[in-house]
């Protein structure tokens, strides 16, 4: 079976799924189980840590069935993200943290310093660290050299649904991966996670494209297919692309 593994952890499937922003939880619940997701993950910062028998945005999805992802986001600095992170650590959610250090609210695109700090951080404090990053490779590889167990470039900001922007810088960050390469933000389609799974990413994590649709639980089937195919894709080798025609019936050897 096509397994991959993240730190100590297997997983059969490679969409990751964000749980913010749905209509309902009804929804929420939905999508998640169509999606066939084994990592959920969600902003520490939206649970009610203090107390935690309060009713929260988890409440309809049995947590036992998930690996669950924590994520740092609202953190401006690396100090923030790793506050957060120890939060979620004493607070038992899990070993497994995506760090996510946001350096511009417009953009929402990641403070590359503050990224790597918290990472190095979070890493010798003994966390499964997964990073948000910008899609640039030399910090990427940084962030590898620090010992983060996956990366997660993103394919363009936050929300945006733009889909992959710099398609090379992807190519680059895969072909340098020696950790799982997640692409991460930025979907809007199907067709741009079995991309991203065609370029050799081990997986995809999204959110807005999701939660946003017209129909979240159609849209949460439709992208785990696309994964299903980019992957398959990347497997079975794809042609080189020719200038030039080449005939799918060739003409040789045949009866005048
Ligand atoms: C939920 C989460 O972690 C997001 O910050 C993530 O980066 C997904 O981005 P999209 O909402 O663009 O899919």
């Amino acid at each position: 079976m096509d397994t991959w593994k993240i730190g100590p952890y297997e997983f059969r499937s490679r969409l990751l799924l964000g749980t913010g922003k749905f209509a309902d939880l009804e929804t929420q619940g939905k999508a998640v189980d169509v999606s066939e997701a084994e990592i959920l993950t969600f902003a520490i910062r939206r649970l009610n840590l203090e107390n935690p028998h309060e009713p929260n945005f988890l409440e309809q999805l049995d947590l036992k069935k998930f690996t669950l992802l924590p994520n740092t986001a609202g953190a401006y600095t690396a100090e923030e993200a790793v506050r957060i992170a120890r939060l979620a650590k004493a607070s038992g959610l899990c070993d497994m943290i995506k760090v996510e250090v946001i350096g511009d609210p417009k953009t929402l695109l990641p403070d590359p310093i503050g990224t790597l700090e918290a990472s190095k951080i979070l890493v010798e404090e003994g966390f499964i660290v997964l990073t948000y990053t910008n899609d640039d490779p030399i910090l990427a590889r940084r962030l590898q050299e620090a010992g983060v167990h996956a990366v997660m470039p993103g394919a363009s900001p936050i929300g945006s649904g733009q889909g992959i922007v710099h398609e090379n810088n992807l190519r680059f960050i895969i072909e340098d991966a020696k950790v799982p390469i997640i692409v991460d933000a930025g979907i809007g389609a199907p067709a741009d996670c079995a991309k991203a799974m065609e370029l050799g990413a081990d997986g995809v994590l999204l959110n807005t494209a999701v939660a946003l649709a017209d129909n979240p639980v159609l849209m949460a089937e439709a992208m785990k297919l696309g994964v299903e195919a980019g992957r398959k894709g990347f497997l079975a080798g794809r042609i080189a692309k020719k200038r030039y025609a080449s005939a799918s019936s060739p003409t040789e050897g045949m009866i005048e």
